[in-house]
């Protein structure tokens, strides 16, 4: 939600911000904990498939659809590539550990 553009620098209330960050933060957890729980998932099948931890050519379609969405919200498409690369480089890692795992 964007803060209306008549509502005034007095208007804002600092506590108000941060309850509306706090409720956000709870959101984007639950939502990262659904993807986590996924890409788990997909780490099994490929350990069990002997696929590669990394798949570049999906990677560069995500990228490209996380730009793209990034610009129609309104948000720096840099910070959400940021993001989105760490979080795709933890799963990385994580499917990697699941490979060692399986004796690959
Ligand atoms: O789609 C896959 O193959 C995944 O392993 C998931 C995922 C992702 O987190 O979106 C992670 C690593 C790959 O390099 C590409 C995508």
């Amino acid at each position: 939600m964007t803060i209306p553009k008549n509502e005034s620098m007095e208007a804002i209330n600092l506590e108000d911000l941060r309850r509306r960050i706090d409720q956000l933060d709870q959101e984007i957890i639950s939502l990262l904990a659904q993807r986590f729980q996924l890409t788990e998932t997909v780490g099994h099948y490929k350990a069990q498939h002997h696929l590669e931890a990394q798949d570049k050519a999906r990677e560069s379609q995500q990228f490209k659809k996380i730009i793209r969405l990034s610009e129609q919200a309104g948000l720096n498409a840099e910070y959400s590539v940021q993001v989105y690369r760490r979080i795709i480089d933890i799963v990385i890692m994580r499917h990697q550990e699941l490979q060692r795992a399986a004796g690959d």
